[in-house]
């Protein structure tokens, strides 16, 4: 049996269509959950800013209150919604990500809520690194315009099966996050994210591939379907690598859900094959050994 992964797992990832209609995003995020379970899921991703249209115009107008917590139904439909959906589908969710707003500081955040089969709230994380690029002629996108960055790793124990990571989307840029989890035992790092056509193209197989090589893990991707008429065009292509590096599963660019099954063995043989894991030199490179992060339990 393997130390992290104490018994196979199914992902999903849902690549799910979202429109301005957040009931309507609900609904259809519902259904597409309860879908990958009927198919023997055992852990759902669904996508970056699932609820809404991804844009820092569109936020403020979409964001929910989820402290103190539980949020009412009138403060989170979207907590509610997700805390339902992973009840009634029996499984793990990770609820991709939604607007947060904080009344007491004004602020917002871009925010991951993680559910227990039993629809009990397992962990929040908020988007760490915000997008802040300009690749001239190409694309220009602020998250700091609105957002506020959160300060924490994610590491979430699912008892079953082991510790998995979840961060949001230009968070995976961010090596040393990936490192931290995996260093703390994470078999499996999370993003729910939405690149675009310009960075997706370039970078979102390369960053997946580059995480689970590193640190010789399983990485999920998951991004909304693409939508050429929303003011923001999602890359998709969802993905699950293997702790070899390779690609087990991509989605296209349109709605859909793609499945991969997570074995302990594989990470076990991986290691065992390139043992880096034995191999570090922390007498050379003494900074960059674990333990910095600022990490809750
Ligand atoms: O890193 C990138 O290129 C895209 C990131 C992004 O779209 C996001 O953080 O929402």
């Amino acid at each position: 049996m393997s130390k992290l992964l104490k018994k196979s797992v199914k992902l999903a990832l849902v690549q799910l269509a979202a429109g301005s209609d957040k009931s309507a995003n609900l609904s259809r995020a519902r259904s597409k959950v309860l879908e990958a379970t009927s198919n023997g899921a055992n852990i759902v991703v669904l996508p970056e800013c699932f609820n809404s249209p991804y844009g820092t115009k569109y936020f403020p107008k979409y964001a929910e209150t989820l402290l103190p917590s539980p949020p009412t139904k009138e403060q989170s439909p979207s907590f509610h919604a997700l805390s339902e959906m992973a009840k009634e589908s029996k499984s793990y969710l990770v609820g991709g990500s939604i607007p947060e707003y904080w009344a007491e500081t004004k602020k917002y955040y871009n925010t991951s809520l993680t559910f227990d089969p039993n629809g009990k709230l397992l962990a929040t994380h908020r988007k760490v690194h915000l997008f802040d690029i300009d690749i001239p002629g190409k694309i220009s996108f602020h998250e700091s315009e609105v957002l506020s960055p959160g300060n924490k790793l994610t590491l979430i124990d699912l008892p079953e099966y082991g510790r998995i990571a979840v961060a949001i989307c230009y968070d995976i840029r961010f090596p040393e996050l990936a490192m931290i989890a995996a260093r703390k035992d994470a078999f499996l790092l999370l993003y729910p994210g939405a690149f675009n056509m310009t960075t997706g193209k370039l970078h979102w197989e390369l960053q997946a591939r580059a995480r689970a090589m590193d640190n010789q893990v399983y990485v999920g991707l998951c991004s909304p379907a693409r939508d050429m008429q929303a003011d923001y065009n999602a890359w998709g292509h969802s993905m699950v690598v293997d702790p070899m590096a390779e690609v087990v599963v991509e989605a296209d660019e349109k709605e859909g859900t793609v499945y991969a099954e997570l074995t302990g063995e594989k990470i076990e043989e991986t290691r065992k094959g390139i043992p880096i894991y034995g191999q570090r030199r922390f007498d050379v490179y003494p900074d960059v050994s674990a333990g910095k992060v600022k990490y809750e339990e």
